[in-house]
């Protein structure tokens, strides 16, 4: 590849080119004019405003942004855990407004059940759902063979590390068949060679599963190596300033961490999105 084809390569383009537009798949999650404010004192916050965005339902989205520039409110929106202020969600074209199964959420602590076992939280919402035990210890077990904790899966939580409690959470997720996946910095709390195992986890159920994850971090590398479309947002009010493809990701495969960090392009689109968040 000549430089100026990677130096192009590496140059993140205009809010403009929505990487929505140029997805194939029909989407499956539709934010329209969407925002959010508060009420401080007399006057009115406003955390989110008019928010335009579509989610295909195979994309693997990474958000990034500063510190309170909505991130994690919009996630919740999407979740149905908190009502926007304006605009709407739907889902194949249905309102969107409270929790629901086809939307799932891992959040950065796992929060699992203590009392049960990995299985045993796996198995919580699709007991809740009404199905079959013969049925959800299927459906557990190839949830748990997915995040590779099989010979874990009669483990209590504090027999767990935190990564393992992290992929246990993902796999309960992913074992109620959710549309889409929101994750909201499911990593930060975990140390840097557990983090990057993670990576190498969600990176491979994503190519398993196919389904659309959405997925907010601080860690512009790990934008980088997770997200085929990556958003940057930033705040006062809260908004999208940049959406486009991962340059990384030019075709269907999915080359690993190493791979990616070797390519030519990868140093140089991380220097433009650190200026990127940084407001430049
Ligand atoms: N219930 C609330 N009342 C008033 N302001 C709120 C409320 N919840 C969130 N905010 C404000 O909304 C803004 C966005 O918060 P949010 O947590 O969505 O940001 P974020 O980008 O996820 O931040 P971080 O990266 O630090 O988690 C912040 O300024 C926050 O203080």
């Amino acid at each position: 590849m000549s430089v100026a084809e990677q130096t192009s390569r590496a140059e993140i383009g205009p809010t403009a080119e929505r990487a929505a537009d140029l997805s194939d798949s029909r989407p499956s999650i539709q934010l329209k004019e969407l925002s959010l404010s508060y009420r401080q004192g007399g006057s009115e916050f406003r955390v989110l405003e008019r928010i335009d965005l579509a989610l295909a339902q195979d994309e693997f989205v990474c958000v990034l942004g500063p510190s309170g520039c909505g991130k994690s409110s919009l996630l919740n929106i999407i979740a149905g855990y908190l009502k926007p202020t304006g605009g709407t969600v739907a889902i194949d074209g249905e309102a969107h407004i409270e929790p629901t199964p086809q939307v799932g959420v891992v959040f950065q602590h796992a929060n699992l059940f203590p009392w049960l076992t990995v299985a045993g939280n796996v198995e919580f919402g699709l007991r809740m759902a009404g199905m079959s035990k013969k049925e959800r210890k299927q459906q557990a077990a190839h949830y748990i063979e997915m995040v590779g904790l099989e010979a874990a899966a009669s483990r209590l939580p504090h027999q767990l590390s935190g990564g393992m409690k992290q992929r246990t959470a993902l796999a309960r997720t992913l074992a109620t068949g959710p549309r889409i996946v929101l994750m909201d910095e499911p990593f930060s709390a975990l140390d840097a060679q557990t983090r990057e195992s993670m990576q190498e986890h969600v990176r491979r159920i994503w190519e398993q599963t196919r389904r659309c994850f959405f997925f907010i971090t601080h860690d512009v590398d790990e934008a980088l190596l997770l997200g085929r479309r990556i958003i940057v947002m930033q705040p006062n009010p809260g908004r999208i300033v940049h959406d486009f493809r991962n340059p990384l990701f030019p075709d269907a495969e999915t080359p690993d961490s190493r791979t990616l960090r070797s390519d030519h392009t990868f140093a140089e689109l991380r220097r433009q999105l650190v200026s990127l968040i940084a407001g430049g």
